[in-house]
């Protein structure tokens, strides 16, 4: 397919305490005015996290779906405002499913209001600061709507800085996790968890979502949705996507826990490990970096 053009790739500015770029900004008025629906279900995540992953399971789950419709227009990404494709909310506009799935980046004080209100349901997944770091790094060098990532190890000062698109993963996954703490419509989950077990996780899914899919219906979806069937499966790897390089490297990389080790010098682990303890001094949440 012939590449086209697109504008310079983004910069980072300062967004209400935020580092965004105009991608996810632009439309800023209709994404906080959007109308949720009492009966749509957001998918909530820091980038990189396993939102592909969880948004297929949700898709597969809801809709059992066969036909060639590439999952970004089942799970419209409500933020998203690219010149040359319809917006999140142009999506969302003309989606005629029930219930709606919907894909979000934004930090929690960011979501618009209408999902509170109407008392959603959301799905958070979070992956260990390291795994996240080194998958944003390599999507940042292959997807030109992204800012340039620079060397790895300016990236993981960045990271560490918060100086990244949807802003600090500490405030992220902490933000979300305390508001989680008073919200019983937050279902907050882990991708360590679903590497290890992704039945048990799908079970504890449908628990939450009160859906009854039976067992064949489940192992259908989770042996669609393993790690090599969906890098082999074009309506989910984004290989139709115009502002990705998969010749840089594929969006389907590695899913694994503990690629972070090949990417860390000793250093730089023991100097991320300080700072982490800082960050999260105050906070109950924990991360597994290997299992
Ligand atoms: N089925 C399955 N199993 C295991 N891992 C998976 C799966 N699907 C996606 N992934 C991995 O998730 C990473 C992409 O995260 P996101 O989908 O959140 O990216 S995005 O924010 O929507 O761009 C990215 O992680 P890395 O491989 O570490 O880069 C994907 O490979």
């Amino acid at each position: 397919m012939e590449r086209m053009e697109l504008p310079p790739r983004p910069k980072l500015f300062d967004f209400h305490g935020v580092s965004m770029t105009n991608y996810f900004t632009d439309n800023w008025n209709n994404v906080q005015n959007f109308q949720a629906r009492p009966d749509d279900i957001l998918i909530a995540t820091y980038p990189k996290a396993g939102t592909t992953w969880v948004s297929y399971i949700l898709d597969q789950l809801y809709y059992d779906q066969s036909s060639p419709v590439c999952l970004l227009d089942r799970v419209p990404f409500l933020e998203l405002h690219i010149p040359l494709i319809p917006s999140g909310i142009e999506m969302l506009d003309k989606l005629t499913t029930t219930p709606r799935l919907i894909k979000t980046h934004l930090p929690v004080q960011f979501l618009p209001k209408s999902f509170w209100e109407q008392k959603c349901r959301v799905v958070y997944v979070a992956r260990n600061a390291k795994d996240n770091a080194v998958s944003y790094f390599h999507f940042d060098r292959m997807n030109m709507a992204q800012p340039e990532p620079g060397d790895w190890n300016n990236f993981l000062q960045r990271f560490m800085d918060g100086k990244m698109v949807f802003g600090s993963w500490y405030d992220h996954v902490t933000g979300w996790w305390e508001k989680k703490q008073t919200n019983s419509n937050i279902h907050y989950m882990f991708y360590e968890d679903m590497i290890e077990d992704t039945g048990r996780e799908m079970d504890r899914l449908c628990s939450f979502l009160g859906l009854s899919s039976s067992t064949e219906d489940k192992d259908r979806v989770r042996e669609r949705s393993q790690f090599d069937n969906m890098k082999k499966n074009n309506m989910v790897n984004y290989s139709t996507d115009f502002v990705m390089d998969f010749k840089i490297s594929p969006f389907m990389r590695k899913g694994k826990v503990g690629d972070w080790k090949n990417h860390f010098t000793v250093a730089q682990s023991e100097q991320f490990d300080d700072d982490y303890k800082r960050k999260m001094k105050n906070t109950h949440l924990q991360f597994r970096t290997t299992i």
